[in-house]
This record gives C-alpha cells, structure tokens and sequence, in this order.
C-alpha cells in the first residue's frame, strides 16, 4: 500500500502552527494549565473581553474571580473538578457584559487534566442573533398566515353561479382538467368570468395552496413587462433594484400562473413566452443562471385570438402551446337563462351584506333579461349591489331597474335592440313602454287607458312581449 499521501499530509501537519491557528479562531480562548493557571488566551479573547495576556497569563483563575475586577463566574475550577465539559455565563468586568462559556478537559494519557481550554463568544451578539431568529420566525409565520389568507380571499373568496347549459358544460370541462396541469386557454368578453375560471381552476388542482400569480400583460406597460415576467439580476440596467429582483415566473414556481389579457402581450415578448412554455426554464434578466421552472399556465383573453393571429399580431405557434384546452365563456346575452339564477344569487348575498331582505319583482326581472349586458356578469353584479344599497323598498320593481339602467335619462344604455334593424329597435322601444306601463299602474286595463289603446290590442301585445324578450324575430 502506498503511504506517501500519509507521509506528507503528516509533513504538512507538523509544518501548521498551532497557535497561529487559535489566533484566527473567530470565539475566544482561555487555556489553563491542569492547576487552573492561565497560560494562554488569544486575540480574539481580548477583543470580546477587553482582557489583554499580561492581566492574566501566569494567573490562577480563582485567584483573578477572588480579585473581582476581569471576571466572574469562570467555568475552569468547575471543571477541573468535575472533569467534563461545562457551560456557564461569565461577567466581564471591564466591558460590564456578559459572555457564554464552555470549559472542556483536555486529559492526558494517564487520565490527569492537563489542560482546560475555555471558549468565550459574546452573549449579547448570540442573543441578538436569537433573537433576530426568533422575530423572523413570527414575522414568517405571520406572513405566511397573511399569505394562506390573502390567497383564499383572491380566490376562493367568490362563488360561481351558473344555470345555462353552456356554463355547466363550461363548469364540467373545468373539473376534469383542473386536476391535471395541462395549459387552459379562456376566452370571452370582458366581465364574463375568466378570472373566475381561473381560480376555479386553480382551487381544484393539485396546486391548490401553492402561488398562484396573476399577471395582467395589458395593465403593465410593454417596456416593464419583460422584468416584471422574468425579474433581472443586479444592475442589469439603469434604475434596477440593487438586490435584483424576481419575476412572476420565479415567484409562480411549483404553483400556477395566470397570463391574463395574454393578447395584449407585445410580440418579442411572446417569442421569450414560447421559449418559457417548450423549455420550462427562465434566465432572469442580466443574470447567467437558469431557472427551473414547474408551473402550470393559465392563460385568457377578451381578444379573439384566432384573428390576432390572422392579422400578425400573435405567434401562431404560441396560440397553439396555449390553446390545449381552450374554454369559451359566451356573453350573458347569449345564455340568458343564467340570468335570472345570478339575480337571484346576488340580490340574496348583496342583502346579506347590508343588511336588506331585496327581492326583485316579475317585471323587474323580465327588464334585466331584455338588456344587452355589455359589461356581462360585472355589470350586472355592479349594477344590482348598487340597487340594494340604495333601494328602500324590499322590492326591486322594473321602474328601478330602468332607472339603474338608464341614469342619464338617455336611452342609450337601454337600448335592448341595439344594433338592431329599425323594426328590431321600434318592436323594443314598444316593448318597453307597455310593460312599463303595465307595472306603473298596477293592471292591463288601466294601462290600456294611460297608453290611450284597446284593451284587446294592449292584452295581444302584451302576452307576445311576455312570449319573446328578445326582438321580433325571436333574436
Ligand atoms: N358565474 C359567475 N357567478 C358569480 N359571479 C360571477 C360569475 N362570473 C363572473 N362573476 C363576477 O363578475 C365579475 C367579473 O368577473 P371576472 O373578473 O372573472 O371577469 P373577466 O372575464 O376576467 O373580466 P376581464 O376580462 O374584464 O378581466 C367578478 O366580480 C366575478 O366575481
């Protein structure tokens, strides 16, 4: 067998000083004789004590405890009679603190003590640090505690509502691939629930509790959103954050992030997308690093991106890595029968939280239904918490849904043939004033007479009105 290497690491370690070693040691060290002399201590034992060699060398230590003037409560006699290692908290009289001490025999091979090697670290500088540790730990835990909070308010907070056939199959769609981490694609127009969707899906997978981090790639201007997305490393340009910063993907990592409003997002930067999505690793920006990314992605959009795509402002490829499972929300005026349920719905929780016991009237709710919802469910939502703040009686009668829908006095927002043909828009206006009419005084009869008409005319048009909410020919 080969010595050498034995041989020569035993050469090198006979070549190491010692002392030299002690000198750089971070704590202090206090070294007696197997009598309690003193007959060493190093430099860095002055520094935490203020004590320098020539006030102690050669000394017994009970002889420096009895004088009272450098320290107290040292551990060497303890343990020279007890013969193993001991802690204790000394006094250090010429800095007037305390320091901790660990005393340890050092036995020679005939079992005597021949040394007992004493380490002195600052106490106040251990104590700060514990205590730094143990502010950190509350103030973790209390973030934490936030975090778990704040992450249930953004999304769980909110109940879906749905009736439609289009939605339940929307909401079935949602529940078989929420558990799987594949890429979701929403689509619809603005107020129709993609945000929602998205948390619902989110609360049903298996990175429920994980991040979850919402990027609105229209809300951040084009020039911020790359570092918002992908973070920078320190000085990576004028105006960085010293300490560098992460993105949202860093901080989406081992949870969900969703790229709201995705067809907003400029087209170098979809290119940097696409490379994310296919390599699943991100470099911040400056940095040299990669960063491995596990994340599931979400993304929606009121665009039609199929047309983007048409018209050059969206990478086709990326429309494909994002459109695995693509889910459509229509608008509410294409799937009125969730209408009245989402009515219902909010006027009981808007209620419950003024409250108020409001209830909207037949011909309240036939209005609602006849309306175009531009703004879809956040109008309607908006529109129905104000009514309930403001509504004294417990009813909501059509005549304060025309007015929520109406505050101008212009007919504009009311207008549920908009866009329509003149027929279309006469048939509405027409629609309108009889049922308003009808509600205002109380019976057919007598808004046959107000409207100045035949009974029978306002009855035939009337019950055709009721049939068909939506226009003459049934749209
Ligand atoms: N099915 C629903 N049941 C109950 N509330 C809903 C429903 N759909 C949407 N909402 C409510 O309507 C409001 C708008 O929804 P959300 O923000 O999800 O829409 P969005 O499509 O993401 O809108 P935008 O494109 O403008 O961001 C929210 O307050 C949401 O809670």
């Amino acid at each position: 067998m080969d010595h050498s290497g034995d041989a020569s690491r035993q050469e090198a370690l006979s070549q190491i000083d010692f002392r030299e070693i002690c000198e750089n040691l971070y704590d202090g060290i206090h070294v007696t004789d197997g009598t309690g002399t003193i007959i060493f201590i190093n430099q860095a034992y002055t520094r935490t004590t203020g004590i320098k060699p020539e006030d102690l060398l050669g000394r017994k230590v009970s002889e420096v405890e009895q004088e009272g003037k450098l320290y107290k409560g040292a551990v060497t006699d303890t343990v020279l009679a007890q013969r193993r290692r001991v802690n204790s908290v000394a006094t250090i009289f010429p800095l007037n603190k305390e320091v901790l001490v660990t005393g340890t025999p050092v036995f020679a091979p005939d079992g005597s003590i021949k040394m007992v090697v004493t380490n002195t670290r600052d106490f106040p500088e251990l104590k700060r640090l514990e205590q730094q540790l143990l502010t950190l730990t509350e103030e973790r835990q209390k973030a934490d505690e936030e975090l778990a909070y704040l992450r249930q308010q953004q999304t769980g907070g909110k109940q879906m509502y749905y009736h439609s056939a289009a939605m339940r199959q929307v909401v079935e769609l949602i529940h078989t691939v929420a558990p799987t981490d594949v890429t979701v694609l929403i689509t619809g127009e603005s107020g129709t629930g993609k945000e929602l969707i998205a948390n619902e899906i989110y609360q049903n997978s298996t990175r429920r509790g994980k991040p979850f981090i919402k990027v609105n790639c229209a809300a951040i201007p084009a020039e911020l959103l790359e570092s918002e997305l992908f973070g920078y490393e320190e000085g990576a340009f004028t105006g960085a954050r010293r300490s560098g910063k992460s993105g949202m993907f860093e901080l989406a990592n081992t949870g969900v992030i969703l790229l709201d409003e995705i067809g907003d997002m400029p087209l170098p930067l979809q290119a940097k997308l696409l490379r994310v999505l296919q390599q699943r690793e991100i470099m911040r920006i400056g940095g040299s690093k990669t960063i491995q990314l596990d994340l599931r992605v979400i993304a929606s959009t009121n665009l039609d991106l199929q047309e983007q795509v048409r018209a050059g402002r969206f990478r086709e490829d990326l429309y494909y890595r994002l459109n695995v499972v693509p889910i459509e929300l229509k608008p509410l005026r294409e799937r009125k029968e969730d209408i009245p349920y989402l009515v219902e719905r909010f006027c009981a929780d808007f209620s419950k939280k003024y409250g108020k016991d409001t209830r909207i009237s037949a011909a309240g709710m036939d209005l609602l239904q006849s309306y175009r919802w531009p703004g879809n469910i956040r109008e309607l939502e908006n529109m129905l918490e104000r009514i309930v703040v403001t509504n004294s009686g417990g009813i909501i009668t059509r005549d304060v849904v025309y007015s929520a829908l109406n505050p101008d006095g212009s007919h504009s927002h009311l207008n549920p043939a908009a866009g329509g043909t003149l027929r279309q828009q006469v048939f509405a206006f027409e629609r309108e004033v009889i049922l308003q009419a009808v509600e205002r005084e109380g019976s057919l009869r007598k808004a046959a007479k107000a409207l100045g008409v035949d009974h029978s005319t306002l009855v035939k048009k009337y019950r055709h009105f009721q049939q068909d909410n939506s226009g003459p020919d049934g749209r």
